[in-house]
């Protein structure tokens, strides 16, 4: 390691620390600034800026302030476990004192939030929902880098055929252990310009989100609602299982995130999805599709808790006001997206977070308002899709007992009025629809200037 490295990753660092935009950001920014960086040498900068940000409570306490070149060097050496021989050339005369000051502090008796590497406030809630032991063991399992797990796009390739071709160039892959499409590789590497990624055999997304699919479990024919589809990775998850048939809609209020899903949606061969760009959840264009959708899919913003280990940077940024806020337009949301719902419909609402806030008390919330939904447990509806999987009434993804981010998803079912015929069978009434829509959509196109 060179003393030029150390200095640009200290660099990319007080970037990243220093303002509020995601750390994802701030450091492709870094390397476009620097493109002269080898391979080795970006690895290195991303590992330490994401490795600082994992155990920044730890580490400010190490380095007894917040000083990005002495965060870097505690890591270095209290998390990584270099010696100061291994550093030695690479340390001017001050670094070298700041280094061995570091080793010497304890680290017996810390406070619960920094062993947990939490902010405060985000440690009280997390330990008064899951008690200070199971807190401890969560936000510990986040302390580590996620594996890589990829979808097969089952209308292009098998499971098999993706493993084989993968494992054959030297890649450790495995299927991974609930999802039937899913498949986990355990070193990183760029995938993104893999051939059979590009044709789009396969997706890169975390097993979670592909269990999200499976438990929306949408037919063949179906009127299909992804109402906060961002990039669509749930979207193509889904379009997927229904074999290209019925139809998608991917509605999102951002343009950006819909962009990057046509992308996507290229690659992927699926011709039944139709994206959505709309104002709010109460965009007037909503109206006409009230009371059409087999299946509609929430999968909320949210605080994102549940993947800190991609997205350590959330932690540090989150703030109880960020949270308040994000409670209150979830709950608008998914009231409104339950009016798409048909009779006999199902409704999943889905977020990335550990908090019984925007998870559990969201889901009871719905259901005190809203008599006309039922919750479906989970895991009856995980095993007719061959998952074996029980957490309960709700789906309850931990990174330490499943492998995965960390998920909550909840089913409701519409009831349907006394004498009208169940909805959810009647395939030729999903057909109709689907025709409908497709006449509005071209009448729509054509339309366009
Ligand atoms: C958790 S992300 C969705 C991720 C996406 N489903 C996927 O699988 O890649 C939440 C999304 O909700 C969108 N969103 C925020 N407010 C919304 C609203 N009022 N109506 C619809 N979508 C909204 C955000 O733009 C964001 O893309």
């Amino acid at each position: 390691m060179s003393s030029n490295l150390l200095r640009l990753a200290a660099v990319a660092l007080v970037d990243v620390l220093g303002n509020r935009g995601p750390a994802d950001v701030k450091l492709s920014w870094f390397f476009k600034q620097n493109r002269e960086l080898g391979t080795k040498d970006r690895a290195f900068v991303a590992e330490s800026v994401y490795g600082v940000l994992r155990r920044k409570a730890l580490l400010s306490h190490l380095a007894e302030g917040e000083d990005p070149r002495k965060l870097l060097l505690a890591w270095l050496l209290r998390v990584q476990g270099h010696s100061l021989r291994e550093l030695d050339g690479a340390l001017n005369k001050q670094q070298l004192e700041w280094a061995h000051a570091i080793k010497a502090v304890s680290t017996d008796a810390l406070p619960p939030a920094v062993q947990a590497d939490l902010p405060e406030w985000l440690w009280q809630w997390l330990s008064a929902q899951y008690g200070e032991a199971e807190a401890l063991i969560i936000a510990r399992s986040m302390h580590q880098p996620a594996p890589l797990d990829l979808r097969v796009n089952l209308i292009k390739a098998t499971r098999e055929e993706v493993q084989a071709k993968l494992a054959s160039e030297k890649t450790e892959i495995a299927p991974t252990p609930y999802s039937p499409q899913g498949l986990r590789m355990t070193q990183k590497m760029n995938i993104s310009r893999h051939p059979w990624f590009m044709e789009g055999k396969f997706e890169v997304q975390d097993e979670g989100s592909q269990l999200l699919a499976q438990l929306v479990a949408p037919r063949r024919g179906q009127m299909v609602a992804d109402f906060c589809a961002g990039a669509g990775g749930k979207s193509l998850a889904l379009g997927a299982i229904m074999r290209n048939s019925g139809r998608i809609y991917a509605f999102d209020v951002s343009e950006k995130r819909l962009l990057n899903l046509g992308q996507r949606l290229k690659r992927s061969g699926l011709s039944n999805l139709h994206s959505q760009l709309i104002t709010s959840e109460n965009d007037p264009k909503l109206k006409r599709l009230d009371g059409k959708f087999d299946r509609v899919l929430v999968d909320a913003p949210c605080s994102g808790l549940g993947t800190l280990r991609r997205n350590p940077d959330l932690k540090w940024r989150m703030t109880e006001q960020d949270l308040t806020e994000l409670v209150a337009k979830q709950a608008g949301i998914l009231a409104r997206a339950a009016r798409l719902v048909k009779p006999g419909g199902r409704l999943v609402y889905a977020t990335c977070s550990l908090l019984q806030q925007e998870n559990e008390q969201q889901a009871q919330a719905f259901l005190s308002a809203h008599p006309q939904f039922v919750l479906v447990p989970a895991g009856p509806l995980l095993a007719q899709q061959q998952v074996v999987l029980d957490t309960g009434d709700f789906l309850q993804l931990l990174p330490h007992k499943h492998q995965t981010d960390g998920f909550f998803a909840a089913v409701f079912e519409k009831a349907v009025p006394v004498g009208a015929p169940a909805a959810a069978a009647d395939e030729v009434e999903a057909d109709k629809l689907v025709a409908e829509a497709e006449v509005t959509d071209k009448a729509e196109a054509d339309a366009q200037p």
